[in-house]
């Protein structure tokens, strides 16, 4: 319907018959309450933090949402909701009616519940009836009581005091034992494997291994961290900011959590290393070595903090431990702490009631105990510390603190960076959404294709972003340079460079998302606010450190995860966060199939070409046995014509084994990935010859490196490749298999080689056919 120029009632009523249409909304929220609220908005999950609004205040900027949409209310910083007073129910504000601008309204009597035991999310009742008020006890109870009250009585553990003790934790054996930090000073002290960190041990119980006072363990290694390390340390510093030291304040929430207060017994500022700060490598090796010296594993370790002191600043005597007020984390049980610099004067760090002082010297580790070693759950009193105000020069250190149990009790962090989850309008005219970003790191060498599919096709919860996605900007951040083979990652960059960076293309899961592909960068510079930052850590690698960044983290994991995820220590961190996570096989509830690939074309097949056949081997021995008879089998009737392509980087050593076929054999292994994916196009069939384990129940994709041709699967099926493989695994496939014929064996052993050899037979003699028939005309 147009209107003619002038006729504004026309116009009028257009705009009207559009906005009754139109979903979207604005809200504003009015806070008369006393409390701070945080608003989330309601992802059916455990929602999302959209917005601050102060104590008799209002929203800072109008939110930007649809009808439909649901918000629900918390006293700031803590999880704990706000309730109307009449009905003790948490406020929730639902997004509907007729009006354009929804106003709602946090009463002015809002207050906590009474009722101590309270659901904080609307996920919780599914959570419970899961069972995770048993398998991750320490999040659902202080997140979910009232469920897991009803589900299983553990209500009344809402009461930290009561929750927090470790045989009720149940979840992981605590770091130490009782005698463990004897043991583990005794051997920094003593054993050859400590030597290169120049160990000295300044107090000791008993004045034993040369210390100078008896007392509590307190031990230096001069050369603990490198220059490279440190550097990294204060370069990661700035990614989090240096801001002035806060102390832990009250406990605000009924739950036991706490407040942040400006410190005045400390003047010094610190920075937190996490996100890009604690994935990069110098970091990381840092945090590594800790934990192979201590054995404590980096779950139990708060985030390093970097610590800036100048001129005068300095931080009063205090225990890094407190002999309450134990949460799921336990106490800390070992300081380490880091000297990142040598200090002109002053800086020293002192245990003040054991008159022990250790300056400050570059490279140097000061650890020590905040616990007994005859009782571990018990506090060392002895080990109370200052750090001496600073006369010249600027002091750097950093401390990492090691808890006695993992921390798992937290309520999923929100992001620092996640500022672009849910748009605020600025002005009212400006309707359109900005565009969506996501960014793919890419954690290791895995194949460009995966890092493009996990663009293309990674599920992701549109609706919950607030973008247009049909604007949405995708950048690579090229990560972690070490765990890239030599000479894979150049290729690789100018790849996305040369084909993909500035193209637009709609996504190939049909979800009606369009992308643009933006830059790649390296991980460690990238800074854009994104809504969704995919991790391709195929490996079970680092998908923990992901997840639990945030939010808006996900994680790309290849056909194989560790058993010791699903079943061991990290199971309930699994659980919490495994709907984030996709795979690349389809044998798990999401998967995505790598399929942006140049294709294969039958018709570049002329009748009498060798026959090309690519070989991949998760157990290259007894693949190439089976290969070496099916080849053998043919020879009976004469030599036949092929080329055997091993992709493998072992296979072609391991061949010369097999007299009948290694003069048939070629090596295919190509580090430029474009040009493997191009050598893979020309490949008429693959074999991915992956075999069943001998043991009962550890068939297919044991964890080993075996899994990893899962990876092949889905080349082949990306580049619509004839295949030849086992039944089972062209049963797990089936519905992707569609597009170029696919020859199976069935073997009950490895030492069973028939069917093998009767479909490998079968393939060579139809393979041909299958190419020549369906070229063109
Ligand atoms: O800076 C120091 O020497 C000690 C700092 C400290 O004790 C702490 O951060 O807990
Ligand atoms: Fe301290």
């Amino acid at each position: 319907q147009t209107c003619a120029n002038g006729d504004d009632t026309c116009r009028a009523n257009i705009d009207t018959q559009k906005q009754a249409s139109d979903p979207r909304r604005t809200i504003t929220i009015d806070n008369l309450s006393k409390y701070r609220a945080d608003i989330h908005y309601d992802d059916g999950r455990f929602g999302k933090i959209i917005q601050t609004v102060t104590s008799k205040g209002g929203s800072p900027n109008p939110i930007s949402t649809f009808v439909g949409h649901r918000f629900f209310v918390t006293m700031h910083g803590v999880r704990e909701g706000l309730v109307d007073p009449t009905t003790d129910e948490q406020i929730f504000f639902t997004v509907g009616g007729d009006e354009l601008n929804d106003k709602f309204i946090i009463p002015k009597e809002a207050t906590t519940s009474k009722t101590r035991c309270k659901d904080r999310y609307p996920v919780c009742k599914k959570e419970a009836a899961r069972g995770e008020c048993t398998n991750n006890p320490g999040w659902m109870i202080v997140n979910c009581c009232q469920s897991c009250e009803e589900k299983e009585g553990y209500g009344h553990l809402i009461d930290s005091e009561v929750r927090c003790t470790r045989e009720r934790l149940n979840a992981t054996k605590a770091a130490f034992d009782v005698g463990s930090l004897d043991d583990l000073f005794t051997r920094w002290a003593t054993e050859e494997a400590f030597v290169q960190y120049e160990p000295n041990v300044i107090s000791s119980p008993g004045k034993t291994h040369g210390a100078e006072h008896d007392g509590p363990w307190i031990l230096t290694f001069d050369s603990f961290v490198d220059d490279e390390e440190i550097e990294a340390l204060l370069k990661g510093a700035e990614y989090g900011g240096f801001e002035r030291s806060t102390d832990q304040g009250n406990i605000i929430a009924s739950s036991g959590e706490k407040e942040k207060v400006v410190s005045t017994s400390r003047t010094s500022s610190n920075a937190w290393c996490r996100r890009e700060c604690e994935i990069m490598p110098g970091v990381k090796r840092v945090s590594n070595r800790i934990e192979e010296i201590t054995g404590i594993p980096q779950g139990n370790y708060e985030s390093f903090q970097i610590l800036k002191y100048e001129v005068g600043e300095f931080y009063r005597r205090h225990h890094d431990s407190s002999g309450k007020n134990k949460n799921m984390s336990g106490h800390r049980i070992l300081t380490v702490f880091l000297y990142l610099n040598d200090v002109e004067e002053g800086g020293e760090t002192a245990f003040t009631d054991l008159g022990i002082s250790v300056k400050p010297k570059k490279g140097r580790a000061l650890i020590w105990p905040s616990v007994l070693n005859d009782d571990p759950d018990s506090w060392d009193s002895r080990t109370y510390h200052e750090a001496r105000a600073v006369v010249k020069g600027t002091k750097y250190a950093a401390n990492h603190w090691i808890h006695h149990n993992p921390n798992i009790d937290l309520p999923l962090q929100e992001s620092n960076n996640d500022l672009s989850r849910i748009t605020t309008e600025k002005k009212k005219s400006e309707k359109k959404l900005r565009p969506c970003y996501i960014t793919v790191e890419n954690k290791a060498d895995y194949h460009y294709e995966v890092i493009e599919s996990a663009i293309m096709q990674f599920p992701l919860p549109w609706d919950t972003f607030n973008c247009s996605k049909e604007d949405t900007i995708a950048d690579v951040a090229l990560a972690q340079q070490h765990r890239w083979a030599k000479n894979e990652l150049e290729p690789w960059q100018n790849y996305f460079e040369t084909h993909l960076a500035g193209t637009t293309r709609p996504r190939t899961n049909g979800d009606g998302a369009v992308i643009h592909f933006g830059s790649i960068q390296n991980y460690m510079n990238y800074s854009r606010a994104y809504d969704a930052y995919i991790g391709v850590s195929c490996d079970s690698f680092d998908w923990l450190r992901q997840l639990s960044k945030g939010p808006n983290q996900y994680c790309v994991l290849h056909g194989t995860v560790d058993k010791k995820i699903m079943q061991g220590r990290k199971k309930s961190l699994w659980e919490q966060h495994k709907e984030r996570v996709c795979w690349v096989s389809p044998m798990h509830p999401c998967y995505f199939i790598p399929s942006d690939l140049p294709q294969f074309k039958p018709e570049n097949f002329r009748k009498g070409d060798k026959l090309r056949l690519c070989l991949k081997a998760s157990t290259p021995t007894t693949s190439l046995r089976y290969v070496d008879e099916g080849v053998k089998r043919l020879q009976q009737s004469g030599e036949p014509n092929i080329e055997i392509i091993t992709m493998g980087r072992l296979m072609p050593i391991m061949s010369e084994a097999f007299p009948s076929i290694s003069h048939l054999v070629t090596q295919g292994y190509e580090p430029d990935y474009y040009k493997f994916e191009e050598m893979m196009s020309k490949c008429h069939v693959l074999l991915p010859l992956i075999h069943p384990w001998e043991e009962p129940g550890k068939k297919y994709f044991p964890w080993s490196g075996a899994g990893k041709l899962s990876g092949y699967m889905s080349q082949a099926i990306g580049l619509k490749l004839p295949l030849l493989v086992q039944e089972e695994i062209k049963e797990l496939y089936k519905e992707h298999l569609v597009d170029a014929p696919v020859w199976s064996y069935t073997t009950q052993n490895m030492s069973d080689t028939r069917s093998f050899v009767d479909a490998f037979g079968a393939m060579v003699k139809e393979l041909p056919g299958y190419l020549v028939n369906t070229s063109a005309e």
